[in-house]
């Protein structure tokens, strides 16, 4: 999607609501063109009624004075009310379509979003909508008529006069284009500033305990200490340059105002101008420059608020894959997962994988194994569509993976990692997150599966327990039962379990061994373990170094060609214990 594309979006949140946008331009319209005959009024008072001495149309025009300004500001209020629902539709939409994206982004595109910039993106879209649409954007378009109706009915009156009261206005412009140079550098300072700032919030507490077992108490103040200096003297900064604005709009305007009254008293010597039509001149010169003062006030806040609508544009536009679908995996005679020469890097030299290529079949309990760091993790990321490989294929039942979308292969294809996500909820949502319609049965048997029942038993609110945040109130090894009760819940075709059992005693994961291959005798699943007994009794086990396959076999097999995997073996149980 084009930059123009998103921004005509943004407008097109507004015209959505043409039809109360249509009441609020009438309502403003209104109490413009009210203002706009008041000085008329008061002309018309002093050059006509107070030499006739007509007391009767004097008093109906001393409280049509007093009533049109009330009526005024009531229709300015209506209009006023209306542009906050424009505003808060558009600050809801943007960021309901701003959360929708977040949903959608590949770990690709969201590790390189700083985690502050969720809580900018979410705020931004309220002052886009609620701030800059309501009182920037719409009250600009009144402000512009009611500043063309000003300047129509002074160079009606007096030409000259007019442009002695227009003389200043390229004053504005310029300073206004000066300052709002300055103001756009401040306010992208500021934002990257606040970004950071709620990126260090979300660090602070996770880190706490390491901030405290290392002693670092004092280093995290002092950080805090030069943020703060800092920013106060971007937020300084700031607020001269809007203070500079408004002096500079005062002398401009006292200025105008001096030339207007000298000149116009000078026209009523000289009897070209009625002391009426100066009496308007005095009071719309300063409402005119009063406007413009808005007006530049807008372009500031426009400059000021760029920074932001650009970050919240360029989420917008960021381009995500394909997400939902109905696909069905249809089994075949095919082999149910393959890599065909499938090369990988997630950035220029960092994490590679080259030249993969081997073959599972249907039901296959498969063992992973490698030095840390070797691919194992990324082999998972790419089969379940966090990533695209860079070359090569990875077929599903003979068909390739990007013919899915995210949405198909990650039904049928489940992970469990070493530390699942766990919500600051009860255990029965925590585990009916993945299958919001399971039974507490079901619940039950996942977690006897798991080897989960007995820890369960012992809890005095069961499934209601509450896990606290990221599972705070578990043990590794409880959290990792959690995990694997969810991928049990499942019911995928393929499981992968990326070192699912690594804080399990050994007791436990034979048992949780046993109930899986029971379970899922039909399934196939893949298994990453540094515990090589883990693997040792899988169908075959792949060898994984510096990215590439190293040696496919089973345990008896890999042993007897002596290569990498009876290397790590001994390590592990020593020579003597070796088949
Ligand atoms: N998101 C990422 N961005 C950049 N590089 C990454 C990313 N994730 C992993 N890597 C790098 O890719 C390489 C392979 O990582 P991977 O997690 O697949 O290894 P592994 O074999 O599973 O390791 P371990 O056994 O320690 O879990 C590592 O060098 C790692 O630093």
């Amino acid at each position: 999607m084009s930059k123009k594309q998103s921004s005509l979006q943004l407008m097109g949140l507004v015209l959505t609501q043409k039809r109360i946008l249509f009441f609020s331009i009438l309502a403003m319209f209104v109490s413009v063109l009210i203002q706009l005959v008041i000085p008329l009024i008061m002309k018309y008072i002093v050059d006509q009624v107070i030499p006739r001495q007509d007391f009767f149309v004097f008093g109906g025009a001393v409280i049509a004075l007093i009533l049109l300004p009330i009526v005024a500001s009531l229709f300015a209020m209506m209009g006023n009310r209306i542009n906050h629902r424009i505003g808060a539709h558009v600050t809801d939409t943007v960021r309901l379509q701003l959360f929708d994206k977040f949903l959608r982004l590949s770990p690709a595109q969201y590790h390189n979003l700083n985690s502050g910039v969720m809580n900018q993106v979410i705020g931004a879209a309220g002052e886009i909508g609620d701030l800059y649409i309501t009182q920037i954007v719409i009250p600009f378009i009144f402000q512009a008529i009611m500043v063309a109706g000003m300047i129509s009915f002074m160079l009606y009156l007096n030409v000259e006069l007019t442009f002695i009261s227009l003389f200043f206005l390229p004053f504005v412009v310029i300073t206004s284009l000066m300052l709002g140079k300055k103001a756009k550098g401040l306010a992208s300072d500021v934002m990257k500033m606040q970004t950071e700032l709620s990126s260090y919030a979300i660090e602070f507490f996770s880190g706490l305990k390491s901030t405290q077992l290392f002693q670092q108490e004092d280093q995290e103040r002092a950080y805090q200490s030069a943020w703060i200096k800092q920013y106060r003297k971007k937020r300084n900064h700031t607020f001269v340059v809007g203070q500079f604005a408004e002096i500079m709009g005062h002398v401009i305007k006292s200025l105008g105002f001096g030339a207007v009254f000298a000149y116009g008293a000078w026209q009523i010597f000289e009897g070209r101008l009625t002391i009426g039509s100066l009496l308007v001149f005095i009071v719309y010169h300063p409402q005119l420059y009063a406007m413009i003062e808005k007006m530049q006030f807008a372009y500031l806040k426009t400059v000021e608020t760029w920074p932001k609508t650009k970050l919240v544009r360029g989420i917008l536009d960021i381009e995500v894959d394909r997400q939902a679908g109905n696909l069905i995996f249809v089994e075949t005679n095919e082999p149910v997962l393959s890599f065909q020469n499938v090369s990988f890097a997630y950035e220029e030299n960092r994490g590679q994988l080259s030249g993969v290529t081997f073959t599972i079949d249907k039901g296959e309990f498969i063992g992973i194994v490698g030095e840390s760091g070797s691919g194992k993790s990324t082999l998972f990321e790419l089969i379940l569509r966090f990533y695209k490989p860079s070359s090569g294929q990875i077929l599903l039942y003979g068909d390739d993976l990007s013919s899915y979308s995210s949405q198909e292969i990650r039904r049928e294809i489940t992970l469990v990692t070493q530390e699942p996500f766990i919500w600051n909820r009860s255990i029965r949502d925590n585990l009916r997150y993945v299958k919001p319609e399971a039974t507490d049965q079901e619940l039950i048997h996942a977690c006897h599966i798991a080897q989960f029942s007995d820890f369960l038993t012992r809890l005095p609110y069961g499934l209601d327990t509450i896990l606290g945040e990221k599972g705070v109130k578990l043990s590794g090894g409880e959290k990792q039962r959690i995990g694997i009760a969810r991928a049990i819940l499942r019911n995928p075709t393929i499981l992968l379990l990326d070192e699912p059992t690594s804080a399990l005693d050994a007791k436990t994961e034979a048992l949780f061994q046993e109930q899986l291959k029971q379970t899922f005798h039909d399934k196939t699943i893949l298994v990453i373990a540094h515990r090589l007994a883990t693997v040792k009794d899988a169908d075959r086990i792949i060898v994984v170094k510096d990215g590439g396959i190293d040696d496919i076999g089973s345990h008896q097999e890999l042993m007897r060609r002596g290569g990498e995997y009876s290397q790590l073996y001994n390590e592990q149980f020593g020579e003597k214990e070796a088949p």
